[in-house]
């Protein structure tokens, strides 16, 4: 029986791999240089795919991977349906917010009732925080470069993730407002929770005993 776990390259694929050592797993070839989607490891019956970001919960809710990490953005904006989360690895940290040009007064927006509009990624998150302060926005949905919607004129603000808050300095954006910390989950397929239970069980329980705080 194989244990199929989905990653994304990059901070995900990074901060996993000292869980999966801590629970035996070593992935034997470096995604940066293979050119492979499948990544055998030390253990005969595990193996790593890489997959987007955003795709890791598809693949996970359908059985093409049986466990996954996905960052909680990406949750909130996937439905969730068949999907167990059973842990907050608290890897790649970072938080979402609201970010605007230093010229333009949201408080005084907001204030006022204005309708603002906002380009993001993050259409499900923003539409919820916006509802939930009672704040009429016009959301438009990007799927990149978020920085650059103020600085066009395409938007008032954005909703995106800032973790050093580099890219917004860089593009002389403002954090206005922190809507929620991001961390990333472990996901599992539910049938695949009962009909794996002997492999999966234990690497859950090595995930959660290595979790850094
Ligand atoms: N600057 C950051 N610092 C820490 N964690 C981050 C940062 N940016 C994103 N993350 C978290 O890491 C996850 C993966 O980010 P990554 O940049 O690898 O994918 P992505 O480019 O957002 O997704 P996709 O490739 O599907 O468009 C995000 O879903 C988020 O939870
Ligand atoms: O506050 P910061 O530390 O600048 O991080 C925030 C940036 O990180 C993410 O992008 P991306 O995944 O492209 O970031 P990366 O360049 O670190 O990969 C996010 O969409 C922001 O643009």
């Amino acid at each position: 029986m194989t244990v199929t776990l989905a990653l994304s390259k990059g901070r995900i694929f990074d901060e996993t791999l000292p869980l999966l050592k801590a629970a035996g797993i070593e992935v034997t070839e470096d995604p940066e240089t293979s050119r492979k989607l499948i990544l055998p490891t030390n253990r005969p019956d595990v193996r790593v795919v890489l997959v987007r970001a955003t795709d890791v919960p598809t693949y996970v809710q359908y059985g093409g991977a049986d466990m996954g990490v996905a960052g909680k953005d990406v949750l909130l904006e996937h439905d969730g349906s068949g999907l167990y989360q059973p842990l907050d690895l608290n890897i790649a940290r970072c938080r979402m917010s609201v970010a605007t040009r230093a010229d333009f007064d949201y408080a005084a927006a907001v204030k006022q009732g204005s309708r603002i509009r906002v380009a993001t990624k993050y259409t499900t998150v923003a539409r919820q925080h916006f509802a939930d302060k009672g704040v009429h926005v016009d959301l438009i949905k990007l799927y990149g470069s978020m920085e650059l919607a103020p600085l066009t004129g395409l938007a008032d603000a954005i909703v995106d993730l800032v973790s050093t808050g580099s890219t917004l300095r860089a593009n002389h954006l403002v954090e206005v407002e922190q809507i929620m910390p991001i961390s990333s989950r472990l996901v599992v397929n539910q049938a695949a929770l009962k009909l794996k239970a002997d492999v999966l069980r234990p690497l859950i329980d090595a995930f959660e005993s290595a979790i850094q705080p």
